[in-house]
């Protein structure tokens, strides 16, 4: 399709767009009485209008039946948890008893480093990305120190070719082939954070099994945002957290991937009565019996509160589909690309979009590194009411969210931009 840089263009682009009524049902925040262009979504994703009543509900539970909500609240909290697998599985192509929700990102991953990173003396390396999430790189070292290895040995980070902005897909595989009978584990971000670069979770995870290793995934930047099938693909364990494109609000509940095969094998895991097998768990025995699957997993009773808005949102996925999304964020993200470019042309600046721009390696994001321009540019593109992030040393992010944006959005944030440059 060939795009143009014209409201009527954009307008005529959402015109037909199925999901473009999506962007009702949000909560946009203002800046001089005029609602945001929101870039961030793979930050922390806007508030859907609905989830507030989510969250009533168990308030209101609380009020009027207090401890006897956990039994006959109308979605008893005892096991509100129950509610997810359904859709969330279908959200990241896992069978429902394979996916749970608890705990926070980071939380969780540690917590199924304890089933599948279990080093031995000879096999106990970790192959994961270069410049990881910081704290993807805090939890390898502290997991590696606790088995009593040094980071700068069993942690294998896999390199950016020199003057390349990304990681190449051959690199990775002959890192893996590399390491080989040392390594005990692969875990890399299906979405890189700061470049926006999707994995080939299919590929890698075959090759690090292939090499004798568990193959896990950080899914934060990539659940509800690209297609995944982890159970066809076959990937061991998975982690995401639900604030990003999953809008569930800050620091919300993280949901959990633990591969089918893996349910009845006596794989180590840390335990608590939440895991523990329904039927009996208020029978307070002393031996622990796992319900089968992910949610054996658990630890805790589950704070329903925060499950309510994640909740609302895995349920607007399963009305919308990940396939519609899908549809809609490529062409959105395509269109982003292509205003970055005229914007670059007319005030011959010198945008480099480090995101790659082949469509099958990129999401939601572009990030941006904006030679030449400066801090203040980011500083009047929030004035001016675009949302969006700043990471060192120059770069933007921006995640044209495929439920709230719209195409005008792109158009509009294309004029602000370049009057940005132009005032300086
Ligand atoms: C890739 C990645 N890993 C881990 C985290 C940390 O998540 P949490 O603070 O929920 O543990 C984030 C975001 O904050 C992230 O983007
Ligand atoms: N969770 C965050 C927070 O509480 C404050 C600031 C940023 C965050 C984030 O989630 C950052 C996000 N993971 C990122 O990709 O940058």
């Amino acid at each position: 399709m060939t795009f143009q840089n014209t409201r009527e263009f954009a307008k005529q682009l959402d015109s037909q767009d199925v999901l473009n009524h999506y962007q009702d049902q949000f909560i946009f925040p203002k800046v001089d009485g005029k609602r945001v262009i929101y870039f961030t979504g793979n930050s922390l994703g806007l508030q859907p209008k609905r989830t507030k009543s989510y969250i009533d509900e168990i308030m209101n539970d609380w009020a009027h039946l207090a401890v006897e909500g956990h039994f006959y609240a109308e979605k008893p909290w005892w096991d509100y948890q129950e509610r997810f697998p359904e859709s969330l599985s279908k959200i990241v192509g896992a069978l429902p008893s394979e996916v749970t929700v608890m705990n926070t990102l980071t939380v969780n991953l540690h917590l199924l480093m304890v089933s599948f990173y279990q080093p031995t003396a000879t096999r106990y390396k970790i192959i994961c990305e270069e410049k990881a999430f910081p704290s993807d790189q805090y939890m390898f070292q502290s997991q590696v120190h606790f088995h009593g290895y040094k980071p700068e040995d069993a942690i294998v980070e896999i390199k950016r070719r020199e003057g390349e902005h990304n990681i190449r897909l051959e690199d990775i595989l002959a890192k893996i082939e590399e390491v080989g009978d040392e390594l005990a584990l692969v875990l890399i971000g299906g979405v890189n954070y700061y470049t926006g670069q999707v994995f080939d979770i299919k590929t890698i995870t075959a090759a690090g099994q292939k090499a004798g290793a568990k193959v896990g995934w950080d899914l934060a930047h990539a659940a509800g945002n690209i297609k995944l099938e982890l159970h066809d693909w076959n990937v061991d364990f998975a982690a995401w957290c639900s604030y990003k494109y999953m809008n569930s609000g800050p620091g919300n509940a993280s949901g959990c991937f633990v591969h089918e095969r893996h349910h009845n094998s006596d794989l180590p895991r840390f335990a608590g009565w939440w895991g523990h097998n329904k039927e009996r768990r208020f029978k307070m025995e002393p031996n622990f019996d796992p319900v089968e699957g992910a949610g054996g997993w658990q630890i805790s009773n589950l704070p329903v509160l925060s499950l309510a808005p994640y909740l609302a949102s895995v349920e607007m996925f399963a009305e919308v589909g990940m396939d519609a999304l899908i549809t809609k964020r490529d062409k959105i993200t395509s269109y982003l690309e292509f205003i970055l470019h005229e914007i670059d042309k007319e005030v011959d600046s010198n945008f480099e979009i480090i995101t790659p721009s082949n469509p099958e390696e990129r999401a939601s994001q572009l990030s941006v590194f904006l030679h030449g321009e400066g801090r203040s540019l980011f500083d009047y593109l929030m004035k001016n009411g675009v949302i969006i992030d700043w990471r060192e040393p120059n770069v933007i992010r921006l995640a044209p969210v495929p439920l709230y944006c719209s195409f005008e959005d792109m158009y509009d944030f294309g004029q602000i931009l370049k009057k940005g440059i132009l005032a300086k």
